[in-house]
């Protein structure tokens, strides 16, 4: 794993949290993205060398929209960036860690990700993503 690439926090309206975040973090969301394959928006944040990815739901059934009706706004995710994604994904598997998918798949911000199950990992949703070449 070559760094925490971002931090997903689930939040209900962007439109709330993106100039929270812009105050909290003194800096301005440098992109939104909707990734409609995860029924998300996303906005983004630098922070050092790692970034803040805020979450909302763009449908009811959601994963995100499951998740805040569960636990609540907050931490959703660690992504760490990754050089060789399906190389890293066996590595996983051979470890006994469970893939939430099978092959990478398209992610917010230009990404290849690939996300592992909680259960094996501490109850940490943990992301795997790579820049797509
Ligand atoms: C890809 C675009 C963008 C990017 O960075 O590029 C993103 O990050 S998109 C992020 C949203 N997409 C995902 O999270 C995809 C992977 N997630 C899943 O497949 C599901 O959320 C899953 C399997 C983790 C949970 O599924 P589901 O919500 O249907 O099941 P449950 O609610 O019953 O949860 C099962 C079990 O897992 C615990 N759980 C759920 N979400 C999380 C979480 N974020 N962190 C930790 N634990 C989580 C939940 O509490 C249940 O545990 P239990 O002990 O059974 O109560
Ligand atoms: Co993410």
């Amino acid at each position: 794993m070559l760094k925490i690439e971002h931090i997903g926090i689930a939040v209900r309206e962007l439109s709330q949290s993106v100039p929270l975040f812009e105050k909290l973090l003194n800096t301005s969301c440098y992109k939104t993205e909707q990734v409609e394959s995860e029924q998300v928006a996303t906005a983004f944040f630098k922070t050092g060398d790692t970034k803040i990815e805020l979450l909302e739901s763009s449908s009811a059934e959601g994963v995100i929209a499951r998740f805040i009706e569960k636990k609540g706004e907050g931490i959703h995710h660690i992504a760490f960036e990754v050089e060789d994604i399906e190389a890293e994904m066996k590595r996983l598997v051979s470890e006994g860690f469970v893939l939430l998918n099978e092959k990478p798949k398209p992610g917010a911000d230009n990404k290849l990700v690939c996300f592992l199950h909680p259960k094996n990992t501490n109850g940490v949703l943990v992301e795997l993503c790579m820049e797509r070449k």
